[in-house]
C-alpha cells in the first residue's frame, strides 16, 4: 500500500465544522484511510495544505462536457432558439475528434477548480471516457439519446447505442468512470421508446438521467398532450426512482415535488443555466423542505459560460433567495452540501466528504487571498466568496491530479490550442 498524507492545513468535516486535521489516503485503492490531528498520521508521500482547506472534491451533477467548444458561440436566447438555431446545428457538424478536444478543456477547467467528478450527457461518449481516463477525473457517462428529428430506425439506433456504452464502460478506468442512460427529455423523446428502453434499463440497474421540467414552454405542450403534470407522467413510464435524477426541475408544482420525494428521485439545480436562458427559478428551498436529494450541475459551457462550481454555488445561493424573497433560504450551508453530497447521493458515488471510507477526491483551497480576509466563516466562504482559482491542490481517487495549480495529467497550453482549433473549425463547418 502507497500512501499519501494532505497535511497541515484545516479540514471541512461532514458535518461542516472546520478542524485543524491531516488527511491519509490510500493511493491504491483511492480511499480515505484517516482524518486525524496534526503530525499523527504517518504517510509515504505529502501534500502541503498549509494556508489551506481541505474540501470534499465538488461534483458537477449535469453538464455536456464537450460544449466547452460552444462558449461564447451563442448567447442571450431562451432554450428553444439557443438549441435550434445555435446549438443543434454545430453539433450535426460534431466530430469524435471535436468531442475529444472539447472534454480535455472542460476536465482541465473542472480540476483547475477543485471539481473531481462529474455527470455527462454527450455524443460521442467513447471519446469522454477515455479522456476521463487519461486525466484520472472520476465520471457517471451517458450517451444521450433524442427521437425528436429522426426517422424510426434512426431513433432506435440511438436507444441501442445508449444502452450498449452504458453496458461497455460501466466500472472502467479502475472503477472511476460510472454509466447512465440518457433519454433526452419527456418531450424530445417520443413516449414508446421511454416504453421500449426504460424497462431494459431498470431491469439492467442502469441508472436514468434526463432534462425535466426546465421550461415553461415544455411544461405546457406536455399536460396540453398528456393531461398531467411531466413528473407524473414521467412516474406512469418509470423513469422516477432511487437511480433516478432529473436535470433542472425549474417548474415543478408541490405534487411534483412529493412524487420525487417518495420516489428518491435527485434533482440538479443548474441555477446559472436557468437564469441564463432565463428558463426561471427552481423552487430549491421549498425541495429541501420536502425532503429531495438536490445536487448542483454547471449544465454545458455554452449556456454558463464556466464549469466552475464555485461559481455555481454563488448563484444557487443567490437566486434560491430572490426565487423566495426570503433572505435565509438556500443558506450557505446547504449550498456546499448540494455541490459536495447532495451531487455525490444523486450519482451514486461514495464521495463528497472528507472521511475515512470515503473516496480520496479531495480538492485544498488556497485561503491566502484577499477576497477570503477575514475569515469568519469558511463554510460562508466557500458559497459566497471562493472562486475556482482558489483551488490549489485537486485529487482524484488518491491521485494528485493539480499540485500546486499545476496540472498533473494534462498539457494545459496543448489543450487550450486543440479546442480553439477544433472549436473554429467546427464553426467554420456549419457555418458553410
Ligand atoms: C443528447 S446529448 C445532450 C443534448 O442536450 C443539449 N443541451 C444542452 N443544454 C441543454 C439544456 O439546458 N436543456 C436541454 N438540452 C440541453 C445539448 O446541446 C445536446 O444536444
Ligand atoms: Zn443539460
Amino acid at each position: 500500500m502507497t500512501t499519501l498524507t494532505i497535511g497541515g492545513g484545516q479540514v471541512l468535516t461532514p458535518e461542516l465544522d472546520v478542524t485543524t486535521a491531516d488527511v491519509l489516503v490510500d493511493t491504491d485503492s483511492g480511499e480515505i484511510l484517516a482524518v486525524e490531528d496534526p503530525g499523527e498520521l504517518g504517510g509515504d508521500d505529502y501534500l502541503d495544505a498549509s494556508g489551506g482547506l481541505v474540501i470534499p472534491g465538488l461534483v458537477n451533477a449535469h453538464t455536456h462536457v464537450a460544449m466547452t467548444l460552444f462558449r461564447g458561440h451563442a448567447d442571450d436566447k431562451e432554450l428553444d432558439a439557443w438549441l435550434q438555431e445555435d446549438i443543434w446545428p454545430v453539433e450535426a457538424e460534431l466530430t469524435a475528434e471535436d468531442v475529444r478536444a472539447g472534454t480535455r478543456l472542460g476536465i482541465a477547467e473542472m480540476i483547475r477548480t477543485g471539481t473531481t467528478a462529474f455527470a455527462d450527457m454527450y455524443f460521442f461518449m467513447e471519446e469522454v471516457a477515455d479522456v476521463v481516463s487519461e486525466t484520472g477525473i472520476r465520471a457517471m457517462l451517458g450517451s444521450g439519446c433524442i427521437t425528436v428529428g429522426k426517422d424510426d430506425e434512426e431513433a432506435h439506433e440511438d436507444f441501442e447505442r445508449g444502452l450498449e456504452f452504458a453496458r461497455a464502460y460501466d466500472g472502467h478506468s479502475q472503477g472511476r468512470i460510472q454509466t447512465m442512460f440518457n433519454p433526452h427529455s419527456l418531450t424530445t423523446v417520443g413516449q414508446s421508446f421511454y416504453e421500449e428502453y426504460v424497462p431494459v434499463a431498470r431491469e439492467e440497474e442502469i441508472p436514468i438521467h434526463i432534462h425535466a421540467n426546465e421550461t415553461e414552454n415544455e411544461v405546457d405542450p406536455l399536460v396540453e398532450e398528456h393531461g398531467e403534470r411531466p413528473l407524473e407522467y414521467a412516474e406512469d413510464l418509470d423513469v422516477l426512482g432511487e437511480d433516478s435524477f432529473i436535470a433542472h426541475g425549474v417548474h415543478v408544482d408541490e405534487h411534483e415535488q412529493e412524487l420525487l420525494a417518495d420516489t428518491g428521485t435527485a434533482v440538479i439545480h443548474c441555477p446559472a443555466s436557468n437564469m441564463k436562458l432565463a428558463s426561471g427559478m427552481a423552487p430549491i428551498q421549498s425541495m429541501l423542505d420536502a425532503g429531495v436529494t438536490v445536487g448542483l450541475g454547471t449544465d454545458g459551457a455554452a449556456s454558463n459560460n464556466d464549469l466552475d462550481m464555485f461559481d455555481e454555488m454563488r448563484d444557487a445561493a443567490m437566486v434560491g433567495k430572490l426565487a423566495t424573497m426570503d433572505a435565509s433560504a438556500v443558506p450557505a450551508e446547504a449550498v456546499v452540501e448540494m455541490a459536495t453530497q447532495g451531487s455525490a447521493d444523486a450519482l451514486g458515488f461514495d464521495s463528497g466528504r472528507v472521511e475515512a471510507g470515503a473516496n480520496a477526491d479531495l480538492a485544498v483551497v488556497d485561503l491566502d487571498a484577499e477576497h477570503l480576509k477575514p475569515a469568519h466563516d469558511l463554510v460562508s466562504h466557500l458559497t459566497y466568496a471562493v472562486k475556482g482559482s482558489d483551488v490549489c491542490h485537486t485529487i482524484c481517487d488518491g491521485e494528485v491530479l493539480m499540485e500546486d495549480r499545476e496540472l498533473q495529467t494534462m498539457d494545459l497550453d496543448a489543450v487550450k490550442e486543440a479546442a480553439g482549433d477544433h472549436a473554429e473549425a467546427l464553426v467554420d463547418r456549419a457555418a458553410n
